[in-house]
């Protein structure tokens, strides 16, 4: 049977009168693609700031690889093991290429403060194991000759690669990816789309936040679709583009008959 990766059960949030999800659950084998899509404001973004410690949730469980897990502080889910990346890009915008991806790596260093102070054999040896890591990394998402490129000088395009590289740099059982092609051109997108099939490919485990349905239908393994904060469809890409409830959300009542868009490339 297939590995784990996350298991989250029964997960509510309300802000006030608004309840943004209510009774949300989602299982994620390992080397899935695993696609979150939802009409806007359908809870999204709530879910992602749940599972990655950003929101606390009214309930819900969670198990990380096989581990209960409370995601209660951003820094503690980077170190349980998932990493993500956010719709509106958050890189150090002065800080290299290179160093942004070098700051990731740090969730699992050991030397510590003290030996960053004291400049200890073993914080070099380990500093400079982190800048060849971020090196390959750099390489891996295909911008290995920006390394010393300030972040704010990449094109769009190039700074998702970089938050995609830096969130591998934390080694995570699971990347969470917020609208990775937002903003993105058809050129960026085809190549996003081979850059999220290669870490898949490696073993990796991504959950997708993503407006582009054809680059969810065409990418993932499964799909849960959200809408009023309630899941309504949950199976694989040609299950949930069949769901009449889906098709409803999307479109409005009476155009059922309608698909939605497949994945194939365009
Ligand atoms: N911090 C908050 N305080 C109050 N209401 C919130 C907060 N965050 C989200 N909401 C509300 O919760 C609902 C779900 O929002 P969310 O951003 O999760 O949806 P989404 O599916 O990500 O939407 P989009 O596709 O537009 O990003 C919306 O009605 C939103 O206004």
């Amino acid at each position: 049977m297939a590995e784990i990766i996350l298991r989250v059960v029964d997960i509510s949030k309300r802000f006030g009168g608004l309840q943004a999800l209510s009774g949300v659950g989602i299982t994620i084998e390992r080397g899935q693609v695993y696609g979150l899509i939802g009409p806007n404001g359908a809870g999204k973004t709530t879910f992602f700031n749940v599972i990655t410690g950003l929101y606390t949730p009214d309930s819900g469980t969670f198990e990380l690889a096989g581990k209960p897990y409370r995601p209660s502080a951003v820094h503690e889910v980077a170190k349980a093991g998932i990493a993500r990346t956010f719709q509106n890009i958050r890189l150090f915008a002065e800080m290299t290429a290179l160093e942004n991806v070098m700051v990731g790596r740090h969730v699992r260093t050991h030397s510590g403060l003290v030996g960053a102070i004291l400049r200890t054999p073993g914080f070099k040896r380990e500093e400079h194991e982190i800048e060849e890591r971020a090196h390959e990394l750099l390489e891996y998402v295909g911008i290995g000759k920006y390394a010393d490129f300030k972040a704010r000088t990449l094109s769009y395009g190039d700074q998702r690669r970089l938050e995609i590289a830096r969130a591998l740099a934390t080694d995570p059982q699971l990347i969470a990816l917020d609208e990775p092609a937002a903003g993105m051109n058809a050129t960026e997108k085809a190549l996003l789309r081979e850059l999220i099939d290669r870490i898949r490919n490696d073993n990796r485990t991504i959950l997708l936040i993503e407006h582009d349905v054809k680059l969810v239908m065409g990418l993932c393994d499964r799909v849960t679709v959200l809408d009023y904060g309630k899941q309504i469809s949950e199976g694989t890409p040609g299950e949930v583009q069949r769901d009449e409830r889906v098709i409803e959300a999307y479109l409005g009542k009476g155009n059922a008959a309608h698909a939605l868009p497949t994945g194939e490339a365009a």
